[in-house]
């Protein structure tokens, strides 16, 4: 399988040092085993934790299309050595009731639907062709778009071909690559509430499958409307009949409590929860899959991990455009549920959780839930909801957010928010975690900020004047764009006196690898394949984040409060300001010292 593949382990991606990527903290790969009565799929992991590396944690499934979860099994391990895969023996495999069955009697097919969309274009087939170049997909693969619109093969592929590009570190046979993967994509247009037109995809996919096991996954990349007639009609018609079937669902997934737990309800009406892949890219990225790793893995960062040391946690995510041809569906969303309710929220789940057990799927998604129902409930007054006005810069007219042909002129919908959350259990009592997210501001940048606390009885208090707070300490992880994690120190400047300066110790990603950093929707892909769900969202996850934002979004929405309007490609509106300093909070992202390469 994909793992096995000795260009795939996408740790020689991110050389020098081959452990540092997540393949060789977590290692799994899958086969499947037969037995005359049953057939089971085996998921063997290797964590890189001494305790677990000496076990193969073995899954057994049972392979219908719903994938219940029988057994779960320890097999203690022989010679595994640092960071690679353990085999299963194949004495161990009998005794586990079965025969292997051997890549070239598997095969995946990857439907992607709404093919036609614009994610399926700018995202999904690009991060397919990536996997494909990297030999991460599996010898057998078939890709199939499905959408209403008619296509053939032939426009599919000249479609997709548009979009597709080769890493500047992978140039090599570029054009041949792409080639070959596109003979592997099809097409097949279809209605996504007829049963006869999912039939008709079973049909094509089972003669690319020509016998072998089929597991079958579906990308559903389409409006959240239409999740549910999709999902009953491949579940009746287009499964797989001896394989797995997996689907993705794109957020978002729902508008609130209500919604959400309406379209949990629906999907498992026909999908196990195993079987669905909730997905929220943020966590396919890079540095938001690092974070767990500093902490976790530097004696430095764990022990001052909490209220004790850390005054305040910013989440800052911004984008310089604004809606541009996305102001329909926006409208109906607005920017809490757009990015603070999942990408935010998630990446200050995983910032405050517990250490896990493990690295185990199951594991962490239980300290992040724990994480987000110990929560405070948010409150109207601790948010600033702003939209984006009209502004003229250097003779350019940039458009305020109601000029979008889509939206109401009388819109209230956010296009900025700034939140302040508190998390009240022992370790984060009292801290501030600042959430501020908006469109058309003056940058692209998402990070997080830690600022911490002052030293106390500074020796140097005398050189940095009254405000203490400027010395103090701040980690900041810059997701994009320019990934960078950067510690503010203070130091003494060289010389005979004894003046104190602040620099950065500095670890920018494109200047100590010289890989390109895969998309996150890579890895997520490349994860759905292999039945990782570690950086899917499980549906409890889902509940209580929603349960956190729904009152406040119903209080805005019922109470129609107006947002603070900001002119395009500014700071957003000065409310967050006030907001931060109620919580006697600077915002990190203001000074002129925000980032030194
Ligand atoms: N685009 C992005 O950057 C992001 C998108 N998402 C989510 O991903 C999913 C797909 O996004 P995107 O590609 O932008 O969506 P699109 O609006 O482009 O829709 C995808 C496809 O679905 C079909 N479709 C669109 N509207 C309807 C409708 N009302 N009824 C039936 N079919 C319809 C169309 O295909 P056809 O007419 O051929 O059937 C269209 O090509 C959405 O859930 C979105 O929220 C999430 C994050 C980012
Ligand atoms: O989910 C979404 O994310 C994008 C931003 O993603 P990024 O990876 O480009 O940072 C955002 O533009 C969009 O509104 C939102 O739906």
């Amino acid at each position: 399988m994909a793992l096995s593949s000795p260009k795939c382990p996408s740790s020689s991606h991110f050389a020098p040092a081959p452990s540092r990527h997540r393949r060789s903290m977590a290692s799994s790969s899958i086969s499947s085993i037969q037995s005359p009565a049953r057939r089971y799929f085996v998921k063997r992991s290797a964590f890189g934790s001494a305790r677990s590396r000496q076990w193969n944690v073995v899954y057994m499934r049972e392979a219908s299309t719903k994938e219940p979860v029988t057994t779960k099994k320890e097999v203690p391990l022989k010679n595994v050595g640092n960071g690679s895969v353990p085999k299963i023996s194949s004495e161990e495999l009998k005794n586990l009731g079965g025969i292997n069955v051997s890549e070239k009697e598997t095969t995946v097919s990857i439907t992607v639907v709404g093919a036609s969309g614009d994610l399926a274009k700018k995202k999904i087939f690009p991060a397919l062709f990536a996997l494909y170049y990297e030999d991460c997909l599996p010898e057998h693969f078939t890709i199939f778009g499905y959408a209403r619109s008619k296509m053939t093969d032939a426009e599919l592929r000249s479609m997709v071909s548009k979009t597709l590009t080769c890493r500047i570190d992978k140039r090599e046979n570029c054009s041949d690559k792409m080639e070959q993967f596109l003979k592997r994509c099809f097409y097949h247009s279809g209605q996504y509430d007829s049963e006869d037109n999912f039939a008709e995809l079973d049909k094509k996919l089972k003669e690319h499958e020509a016998g072998r096991l089929s597991n079958r996954l579906f990308y559903l990349s389409i409006p959240p409307n239409i999740f549910i007639d999709v999902v009953k009609c491949a579940s009746a018609s287009a499964s797989s009949a001896n394989g797995w079937t997996r689907v993705i669902v794109e957020k978002p997934f729902g508008r609130d409590s209500e919604s959400s737990a309406a379209l949990t309800r629906g999907l498992k009406q026909y999908l196990n929860e195993d079987q669905i892949f909730r997905i929220d890219h943020y966590l396919g990225k890079e540095l938001v899959e690092n974070l767990s790793v500093l902490r976790f893995s530097n004696l430095v960062f764990e022990p001052l991990w909490s209220r004790q040391y850390i005054r305040n946690v910013q989440l800052i995510f911004s984008e310089d455009f604004g809606t541009e041809g996305r102001g329909g569906y926006f409208d109906h969303y607005g920017i809490i549920r757009d990015i603070m309710q999942n990408h935010l929220l998630q990446i200050l789940a995983l910032f405050a959780m517990e250490t896990p057990v493990s690295l185990d799927a199951e594991d962490i998604r239980n300290e992040k839930v724990k994480v987000l129902r110990s929560m405070r409930p948010l409150l109207v007054e601790d948010v600033v909801v702003g939209q984006y006005k009209s502004h003229t810069k250097g003779g350019v007219t940039y458009p305020a957010y109601i000029d979008d042909k889509t939206v109401p002129n009388d819109s209230v919908t956010p296009t900025f928010a700034a939140a302040a959350l508190f998390i009240d259990n022992a370790r984060w009592d009292g801290v501030p975690f600042l959430m501020k997210a908006g469109k058309a501001l003056h940058t692209k940048r998402a990070e997080i900020r830690v600022q911490f606390r002052h030293v106390p009885g500074n020796l140097y208090k005398k050189s940095f004047g009254t405000d203490l707070d400027r010395a103090t300490n701040e980690l900041v992880i810059r997701v994009q764009p320019d990934e960078a994690i950067y510690l503010k120190i203070n130091n003494k400047i060289p010389g005979l006196g004894m003046r104190l300066d602040r620099s950065n110790l500095n670890l920018h990603y494109a200047a100590r690898y010289s890989k390109e950093i895969p998309d996150a929707y890579e890895r997520l892909l490349l994860d759905a394949i292999e039945g990782e769900r570690r950086l899917f969202i499980r549906s409890d996850e889902l509940d209580a984040a929603w349960a956190l934002f729904t009152p406040l979004l119903k209080e805005l929405e019922e109470k129609k409060i107006a947002p603070e309007l900001y002119p395009y490609g500014s700071r957003g509106p000065v409310g967050a300001h006030y907001l931060a300093a109620k919580y006697n909070v600077r915002w990190g992202d203001l000074g002129s010292d925000h980032y030194q390469a």
